[in-house]
């Protein structure tokens, strides 16, 4: 639980008065489409896939009982926006254990904003003699500020230039439960400054 910043009561009005832009249908279907795609590209050759917490693992884990083929599964931490709505320099905290040494890497994250963590991530995996890297988000910002033109190679929704939670993203560390895609009003997210 967050010492300082916004508590259960603000974390429930964001709630009440933010704007479900995907609900739990809409994002069924896109992660239905997702693993589609997915298991086209890598069903034949044993796939290592990296989840990069806290963010991605709602995504992560609804995205694997939808694949059915041989895989395996790590995880990495690396944070940008720490507690806040706000991001900063890429922050590691935990390194993936399995060896990415000539596997074939699918990085699964909950969003493509500006792609610093991205970025950052590929480098990585690259540098850790991966055969192959590419990206999986449920959710890809539309704005010109992506860091050197990052696109991901899966991506499920576009939402709009709004901050966004549910489904593994989070406002404050809260409603990465909340069972849809949400963005929050300007107003309230002034009020964090
Ligand atoms: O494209 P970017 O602008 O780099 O932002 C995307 C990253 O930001 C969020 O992580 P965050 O740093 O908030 O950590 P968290 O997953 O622990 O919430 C999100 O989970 C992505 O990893
Ligand atoms: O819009 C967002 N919401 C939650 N986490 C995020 N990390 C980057 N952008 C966002």
């Amino acid at each position: 639980m967050p010492s300082t910043g916004p508590g259960p009561e603000d974390a429930a009005r964001v709630l009440r008065e933010s704007d479900c832009i995907y609900d739990a249908a809409a994002v069924a279907g896109a992660l239905d489409s997702l693993a589609g795609s997915i298991t086209q590209a890598y069903g034949d050759i044993n796939p290592l896939l990296l989840v990069v917490m806290t963010g991605g693992f709602v995504f992560a884990g609804q995205l694997l009982t939808r694949l059915n083929f041989p895989l395996q599964v790590d995880y990495l931490h690396a944070t940008r926006y720490r507690s806040g709505t706000r991001g900063h320099e890429v922050e590691w905290r935990v390194a993936p254990k399995i060896s990415l040494q000539d596997r074939h890497v699918l990085v699964i994250d909950d969003i493509l904003d500006e792609g610093h963590t991205l970025h950052a991530v590929l480098g990585s995996c690259r540098d850790a003699g991966a055969a192959s890297v590419k990206t999986a988000v449920l959710v890809e910002k539309l704005h010109d500020r992506k860091y050197q033109g990052i696109k991901a190679d899966f991506s499920g929704l576009d939402v709009e230039d709004r901050y966004v939670f549910g489904y593994g993203l989070d406002y404050h560390e809260y409603l990465r439960n909340a069972p849809g895609i949400y963005a929050v009003p300007d107003s309230l997210l002034a009020e964090d400054a």
